[in-house]
This record gives C-alpha cells, structure tokens and sequence, in this order.
C-alpha cells in the first residue's frame, strides 16, 4: 500500500538541520494553467493566490524561516493592462484579506521592488502591512512586486556612487559587503533553494546578485498546481544537494549536518 504521508507537519524523511532557511519561487505558469481549463488567464492569477496562501503556511509549519515570491516582474508591464490592472487589485485584495491572519500566525512581510508607480491605495496598504508586521519572528514572507533584477543593481551603483562622490565611502570600501547592504534584500541572507515552476528555466531578472550560490529546481508543474507534496519533493531534492560553493566536494546537505 502506497505510504501516506501527513504534509501538516514535517515530513519524516525531512531534517529540520537540512531545511533551506530561505526559499524564493518564481511562481509561473499561472496563465496556462487557467488557458487549459477554458478559462481567462486572471482565473490562474486568482488560484495561484491559494496556491502561496499554502505554501506560506507550509513554510511556518514546517520550520523554513523566510519565503520569497516573485509576483511581478518589472517587465510584466507589457501585458495587457486588464491583466495589469487585476493583478494590483489581486494584491490589494489579498493584503486586505489576509492581513490580520499574517498579523496572528507572526508573519512579517515585505515587499521588494519598486513601489511608485503602484496605485496609491495599494502602495499605502503595503506601507501598513509591512509597519503592522515589522516583529513578527515566525516567518518572513518577501514579496517581489515591480521588482526587476538589474533595475536593482543600477539603483544600488546609483547609491554606492553618490557615497563616493559625497566622501562617505572610499574607493577601497566598494567590495561585495557595501553592495549587498545597497539591495533591496539587505539584511537578509541569500536564498538556499529557487523554485521555478512550469518548466522554464530561467530567472526571467529574479534576484541575480542574490541566487549566486543558491540550488535551482525547476518543475514542469504549473503553479496552482504546485501543493505541499510536490514542495515536499523539491525539498527531498535539495537534501540531496552538495553544496560546494568553490570548494571541494562534501556530503549531501542532509546528511552533512
Ligand atoms: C500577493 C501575492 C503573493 C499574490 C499572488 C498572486 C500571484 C500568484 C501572482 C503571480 C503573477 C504572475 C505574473 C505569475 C506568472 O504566471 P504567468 O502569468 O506568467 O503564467 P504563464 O507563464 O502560464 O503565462
Ligand atoms: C513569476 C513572475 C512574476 C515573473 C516571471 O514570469 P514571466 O512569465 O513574466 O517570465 P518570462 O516567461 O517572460 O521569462
Ligand atoms: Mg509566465
């Protein structure tokens, strides 16, 4: 008989020392789940909404400190402005919905992109959550919204020249540390595992400084699809992972720990 594994706790075969601290999706393939129904591309938007609800309760119950999702990209301005438009109402909504829940389970959440040119009311509704939110310690949740990779690296160049230029930073000080605390992301630590879903394998210009060293795992499952086991799979996968970061070989991530 197939073994049923209860996905509300942690998985046995799963080692709390092995888990990833961080794990950054890039949550695609909304808009083909929804074509293959029959249905409009905003009916995969509205599923993949449950599909991070989950994946961020998951993450709580299972121990896995920070979870960030891409959610629009600074290039998804080139769709068709009803797409445009009800994602931002998507968003408004769901801070809207979910907030006071967060705000109990001790979410803190943050959003990471460029936020002015978002609609005013959404733009002070993430201001509130991120305030409301800012102590939780259970789980951090990153949203990535108008986040593009290499705007983030122009602005963080942009603000390392002008210390320069000012005199607060030498030339000499410019290394990876000053960079980093230039991001978007700062204080955080990088990302352990990517996810990306619906079999692309790109970064589509999702955190390029910040996955340097990170494990990539790419599934063909599209993202409303993607539920607590197929999570469980990608993290059996990254237990199974060495990771070398220019050094020699070592053991798997879970049984090095
Ligand atoms: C606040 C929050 C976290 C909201 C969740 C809503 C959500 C899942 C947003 C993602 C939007 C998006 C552009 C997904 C990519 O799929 P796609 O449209 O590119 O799909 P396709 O590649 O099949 O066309
Ligand atoms: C998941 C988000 C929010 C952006 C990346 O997906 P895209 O669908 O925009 O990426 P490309 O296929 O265009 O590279
Ligand atoms: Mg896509």
């Amino acid at each position: 008989m197939a073994q049923v594994i209860d996905f509300a706790t942690l998985p046995a075969d799963l080692y709390t020392e092995a888990l990833p601290n961080h794990v950054a999706v890039i949550m695609d393939g909304n808009g083909r789940w929804a074509t293959q129904r029959g249905m409009p591309r905003i009916a995969g938007h509205r599923q993949g909404a449950k599909t991070v609800k989950d994946l961020l309760r998951c993450c709580k119950d299972w121990g896995i400190g920070a979870l960030t999702v891409y959610a629009f990209s600074t290039e998804n301005w080139r769709r068709p402005m009803e797409e445009v438009n009800f994602l931002m109402r998507l968003f408004d909504r769901l801070l809207r919905r979910e907030l006071a829940e967060m705000q109990r389970e001790g979410v803190r959440i943050q959003f990471l992109g460029d936020l002015s040119p978002l609609p005013e009311r959404l733009r002070s509704l993430i201001a509130e959550a991120m305030a409301l939110t800012r102590q939780n310690q259970q789980v951090q949740f990153n949203v990535a919204v108008n986040y593009g990779g290499r705007q983030e690296l122009v602005m963080a160049t942009r603000h390392i020249a002008q210390q320069v230029a000012c005199g607060a930073l030498s030339l000499e000080q410019v290394d990876e540390e000053a960079l980093s605390r230039a991001l978007l992301t700062y204080p955080m630590a990088d990302p352990d595992l990517l996810i990306r879903t619906s079999g692309e394998q790109r970064l589509s210009n999702f955190l390029p400084w910040q996955l340097a060293y990170t494990e990539l795992y790419f599934t063909d499952l599209l993202w409303p699809e993607f539920d607590r086991a197929a999570f469980h799979q990608a993290l059996q996968w990254y237990q199974s992972r060495q990771r070398r970061f220019g050094g020699l070989a070592t053991t798997p991530i879970a049984q090095g720990s």
